[in-house]
């Protein structure tokens, strides 16, 4: 892991460090285009024929069933079924905390505006399953697509070894109530939930993070679907100070690392002192890691910054717009206002990251790559679409109409004006305002 001294830091430097791209983003990119177009080609075949190619195994058929995903639920031993349960309840009491209804406002006398929301009808969920299998990520994904009320929830994972999907994974499909898990990984799942085959029911927005692959499919397909964002390989910043715990620091950096070799794990520290000690702790809790040849990899593609205080650390973060941003020091509270970009933030040193990727109730499908500048991560409210409506009395269209003939005028469209003035003619015919106001 390189360390650089923020005093030293170029503009664009900072720009470099902050940048995501890897060197060989545009071979993924054809490849991705590749894969799209063959399944919108060839359709099951071509998701057969990639299971084969990518995930290494011969499919039978393309989905689960309720009785598959039963059987295999089975398995599932107590203490993990216990701790699923627990974790779903505290995300569905997060996310049905954000339903909201929202109040009729009156804009001017007797014009009323206001949104309802309506759940998006078909939705598609990616559960990534390469590296990990990540029924969390179902957890996150279902729960809030429940709330919302989503008629049809697609779910896809790619197949394991066996041509199935694990137990933790088959149980959270019982427990959510979802009938179906499509054993289609990478591209091939985000195309076939785009544009439909033969077994995949087409979608109206497909939600999910996932590797390089399945984040830019998902982002070429965005002229036929809507996506929640770009969820691509994970990534955390850290800031600490000398309140800090370089033991914990450490534990948080790999915790992200070990998801794959493309993760990044930054520390910004005000003290070098940290920064080595964790550098050493990082080193010793390596070693007993199963992943840690991934790990390593994560972290060696990762640096640490030397701040002068704990506010030029918050420039560098906002800058970089982590997934994660964990503020490890007593001064936290002081930093919150200084936040502009995040996808989530772990509050203190007692506050370990991987509680909001499990259990906490947050939701761990989080904007990467900078994205966080303009994303959210995912809510209830990523299902819903917000309509709006807007209801006139007599009174109303004779206070709002004649601004809206003056401005349909100097755009030069007599059709807009005509609509208005149509009316407030009528009503000059019949006496005046119409006689009974009806305005909800
Ligand atoms: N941002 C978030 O909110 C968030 C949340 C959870 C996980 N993640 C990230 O999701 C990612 C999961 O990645 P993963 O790989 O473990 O699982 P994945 O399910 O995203 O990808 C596995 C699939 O990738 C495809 N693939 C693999 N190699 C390929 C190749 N050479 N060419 C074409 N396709 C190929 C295969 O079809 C395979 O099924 C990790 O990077 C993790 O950090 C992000
Ligand atoms: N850290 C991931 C989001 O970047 C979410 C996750 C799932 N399981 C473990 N972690
Ligand atoms: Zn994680």
């Amino acid at each position: 892991m390189k360390i650089y001294n923020y005093k030293d830091l170029s503009k664009s430097k900072i720009e470099e460090l902050c940048s995501r791209q890897i060197e060989d983003d545009k071979l993924v990119e054809e490849r991705v285009a590749d894969i799209i177009s063959t399944v919108k080609k060839d359709g099951d075949q071509a998701l057969f024929n990639f299971a084969k190619a990518f995930d290494k195994v011969e499919l039978e058929k393309l989905f689960l069933d309720t009785g598959e995903l039963k059987a295999i639920a089975s398995a599932i031993p107590a203490d993990a079924k216990k701790a699923i349960d627990t974790a779903y309840q505290n995300i569905k009491t997060f996310h049905q905390s954000q339903l909201k209804t929202e109040d009729k406002i009156e804009t001017m006398p007797g014009v009323v505006c206001w949104r309802e929301s309506r759940s998006i009808e078909k939705v598609g969920l990616y559960i990534p399953g390469g590296t990990a299998v990540l029924p969390s990520t179902f957890l996150m994904l279902a729960t809030p697509a429940i709330i919302a009320g989503c008629k049809e929830i697609v779910v896809c994972s790619p197949p394991q070894n066996d041509g199935k999907t694990n137990c933790y994974l088959a149980y959270c499909a019982v427990l959510l109530g979802i009938e179906k898990v499509y054993l289609i990984g990478g591209a091939q799942a985000v195309a076939a939930m785009a544009f439909g085959t033969e077994s995949v029911p087409q979608v109206y927005k497909i939600f999910g993070p996932g590797n390089r692959y399945v984040t830019t499919a998902k982002t070429m397909v965005q002229n036929k679907v809507a996506i929640d964002m770009p969820a691509g390989p994970s990534e955390v910043l850290v800031i600490a100070d000398e309140t800090a715990n370089s033991a914990f620091i450490a534990a948080d950096l790999l915790a992200q690392a070990e998801h794959g070799t493309d993760s990044q794990a930054i520390l910004v520290a005000t003290s070098e002192e940290i920064i080595n000690q964790t550098l050493k702790e990082i080193e010793n809790q390596l070693a007993i890691l199963p992943r840690k040849d991934i790990a390593a990899k994560a972290i060696a593609n990762s640096y640490a910054v030397l701040a002068e205080n704990l506010e030029q650390a918050m420039q560098f973060s906002n800058e970089y717009a982590p997934e994660h941003l964990i503020l490890a020091t007593e001064q936290f509270q002081s930093l919150i206002p200084l936040i502009i970009n995040a996808g989530s933030v772990f509050l203190g040193n007692f506050t370990p990251e991987s509680v909001g990727d499990y259990a906490s109730g947050t939701n761990h499908t989080l904007p990467t790559s900078g994205f966080a500048k303009a994303y959210s991560g995912v809510s209830t409210d990523a299902f819903l679409k917000k309509i709006t409506f807007q209801q006139l009395s007599a009174t109303g269209l004779s206070n709002i109409g004649p601004t809206v003939e003056i401005l349909a005028a100097a755009e030069g469209l007599e059709a807009h004006k005509n609509a208005v003035s149509i009316r407030l003619n009528f009503e000059s015919e019949v006496g005046g305002p119409m006689s009974e106001d009806k305005t909800t």
